[in-house]
């Protein structure tokens, strides 16, 4: 697989996401947000971080910038896309999925471990999961899941919700922590699968996610 990790100015989990695919043996190259064409890559992803210093609203400018038109490309050809944290808010801010993230029920920096359930099992990101409970770490400010009653219920039926947490650690709409497009071929989630990929660090947890997907 060759995925593509995009840098926007304040991403900080590039790095992290890069070193993750690598130890998954995935092609990953750095890609520039003011690129213009991911033609050459079958997945990418969109790391966390603090694009253009969360102004605004987190990922509200990211959204501009030129490589997004490739990302809604890439989405068309229906290549795997993975927004994590600050990915899950541009691709919100950029309307490749639905809803948006907002501030902390209870403003300030919530930087923990959450446990998860895997409310869907039968995506392309979650399907090597051998149980359905989870734990990952989340690090945020702006990690509030919301979408109006319609969108909720649209996600429910479509089985959109990958994740959601055992204790709603920021007040999320109905605890959701990740959830898929329509099509499936889009994930974006608040916790940090690529920080959870080796014992050493005390947790392995994100591993099933990357074995999910390199299982296409
Ligand atoms: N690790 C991240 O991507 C979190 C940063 C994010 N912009 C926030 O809500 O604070």
């Amino acid at each position: 697989m060759k995925a593509a990790v995009i840098q926007f100015p304040g991403s900080n989990c590039d790095m992290d996401m890069m070193h993750a695919l690598q130890d998954f043996g995935v092609d990953a190259t750095l890609v520039s947000h003011n690129a213009t064409d991911l033609s050459d890559y079958d997945a990418i992803f969109l790391p966390g971080g603090f694009s253009f210093g969360d102004y605004l609203r987190s990922g509200a400018i990211a959204r501009f910038s030129p490589i997004m038109d490739a990302v809604k490309q890439a989405d068309e050809a229906g290549k795997t896309i993975v927004g994590i944290c600050n990915g899950f808010q541009i691709l919100t801010e950029a309307g490749l999925l639905p809803g948006q993230l907002m501030q902390n029920e209870h403003p300030g920096f919530l930087c923990d471990e959450v446990k998860l359930n895997i409310t869907n099992a039968d995506t392309e990101f979650s399907r090597a999961y051998p149980t359905n409970e989870i734990t990952l770490p989340v690090a945020h400010g702006e990690g509030r899941y919301y979408a109006d009653q319609a969108t909720i219920a649209d996600l429910e039926k479509n089985q959109q919700i990958v994740f959601k947490y055992r204790t709603n650690v920021n007040g999320s709409s109905d605890d959701i922590a990740g959830i898929t497009n329509q099509k499936g071929n889009v994930l974006g989630m608040m916790p940090h699968p690529e920080r959870a990929i080796e014992a050493i660090l005390g947790n392995t947890d994100g591993r099933k996610l990357f074995e999910s997907i390199l299982d296409n």
